[in-house]
């Protein structure tokens, strides 16, 4: 993907009506522009929702689909626009012929509905000039399937919907399952929830979804999994705090941290503030949460205000110990650290394609500099829980082996009977690194 300088304000409404394909069709393909000039799909749908705020729920559930599954399945359709077009077309009509192309992919039965309404899209825009360019790539797309899905299964970045670096990167790394953590990427992603066990019991909690015929399994680590994700509108006890929509494997860090009542615990990147209020529903501790972007940091008080929980949440950078730190070492600190979100990629999908090979190197040095900060204000024998949503070596065992070489004060405990823990993503949970480490008295 290269960046380009967004072509339009991506919030306009097309002039079609609203519950027509063709207008699902060309609003994603707004979005997927905008992703393609850099911006983040969650930002652009932000102010998608904001400048069509009538927008109805069918309408705003077509539309989410198409982008999300556009923007996990991008590599394939440009390696065949690439195949039909002597030369990229102008924005919105190529990510508009991205879109189109996934949708014949996962809807084969409406194929000629979607042509008809991808080309009467691009009649919308642009002076309608390249309608007669997308009816015939279109077109063109579906008379040559067979060969064109065979030359595409035949190229790296097309079969595996991640650019080159990622894969050859995975690859390197995890010679044994690089295959099934690509794999893993692509699909959609589980629904998983913690209980709140101040407000509600496992069996209460189990009794009140079997009324709401909702299926669930109980994962080992004591999250709920549903079978099929629902809005949260219809989660029993959501409203009421008694559960909180939480990915598995998130749901870790307070088990590893070693929690227990009366402790001083830093959560010092916290927000939205999910692993905040799972520490609080755990033990009852004195929690100082920290985050360095202040709309993020309010999100975490809103979050614990809805659970009924308190913590002091401040708004700071935490390697900046002058600005927020009283001289006071924490017994406990959860670094859950910015990273790549590699593990997390099937939630972000525009993450595959907006990241850089060199972006992981940053996050490394970024996190370099957390971790050499935080450990000083950790207790003698007091525990640090390093944590990413990566999957990428550098930011999980590269970094912790480095750290543990450069302090003979740190102790590395094993977690699952591991020096450190890398949960890959699977049916059951995201992409997660743990690694626990003790402060030598
Ligand atoms: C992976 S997210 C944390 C997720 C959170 N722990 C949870 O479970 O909901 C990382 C967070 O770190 C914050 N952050 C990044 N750099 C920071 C810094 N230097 N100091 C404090 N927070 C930082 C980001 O704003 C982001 O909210």
């Amino acid at each position: 993907m290269h960046t380009r300088p967004r072509s339009h304000p991506g919030t306009a409404a097309p002039v079609l009506p609203e519950d027509s394909l063709a207008y699902a069709l060309l609003t994603t393909a707004q979005l997927v522009a905008d992703v393609v000039a850099g911006g983040t799909l969650t930002e652009s749908l932000a102010k998608l929702w904001i400048a069509r705020p009538a927008t109805p729920p069918g309408v705003r559930g077509a539309i989410l689909d198409l982008a999300y599954g556009t923007l996990r399945d991008f590599g394939r359709q440009d390696f065949i626009l690439d195949k039909l077009l002597q030369k990229p077309l102008q924005e919105p009509v190529q990510s508009l012929l991205r879109v189109a192309l996934h949708r014949l992919d996962t809807r084969p039965d409406t194929a000629h509905t979607t042509v008809d309404q991808a080309v009467s899209a691009a009649a919308t825009v642009l002076g309608g000039n390249f309608k007669g360019v997308a009816n015939g790539v279109l077109r063109n797309a579906l008379r040559q399937a067979v060969d064109l899905n065979k030359a595409a299964d035949a190229d790296m970045v097309s079969e595996f919907r991640h650019p080159a670096w990622w894969i050859r990167r995975i690859r390197t790394q995890y010679p044994d399952n690089w295959r099934s953590i690509l794999a893993a990427g692509n699909t959609h992603p589980p629904m998983a929830l913690r209980i709140n066990p101040l407000r509600a019991t496992r069996d209460e909690t189990l009794e009140s979804f079997a009324e709401a015929e909702l299926p669930v399994c109980v994962l080992p680590n004591g999250a709920l999994l549903l079978e099929r994700p629902v809005p949260v509108a219809r989660i029993p006890g959501f409203v009421e705090g008694c559960v909180s929509v939480q990915d598995a494997g998130a749901q870790y860090a307070a088990l590893h941290l070693d929690l227990a009542d009366g402790q001083r615990v830093l959560d010092a990147c916290a927000a939205p503030g999910g692993k905040t209020a799972h520490i609080l529903e755990s033990a009852d501790v004195m929690l100082t949460a920290l985050d360095t972007d202040p709309a993020r940091a309010r999100r975490v008080s809103e979050n614990l205000d809805r659970l009924g929980l308190k913590a002091n949440v401040k708004t700071a950078d935490c390697r900046d110990l002058n600005r927020w730190w009283n001289g006071r070492p924490f017994d406990r600190i959860l670094a859950d650290v910015p990273c790549s979100a590699s593990g997390v990629v099937r939630r972000n999908p525009d993450i595959k394609w907006l990241r850089r090979s060199d972006d992981i190197a940053r996050f490394a040095a970024q996190q370099k500099e957390i971790l050499e900060a935080l450990w000083q204000v950790l207790a003698p024998g007091g525990k640090m829980l390093y944590v990413t949503c990566s999957v990428f070596a550098e930011e999980n065992r590269e970094q912790i082996a480095g750290f543990a070489a450069r302090h003979p004060d740190c102790r590395r405990l094993s977690i699952a009977d591991q020096p450190d823990c890398q949960y890959l993503p699977c049916a059951e949970h995201d992409g997660f690194f743990y690694s626990l480490l003790e402060k030598t008295p």
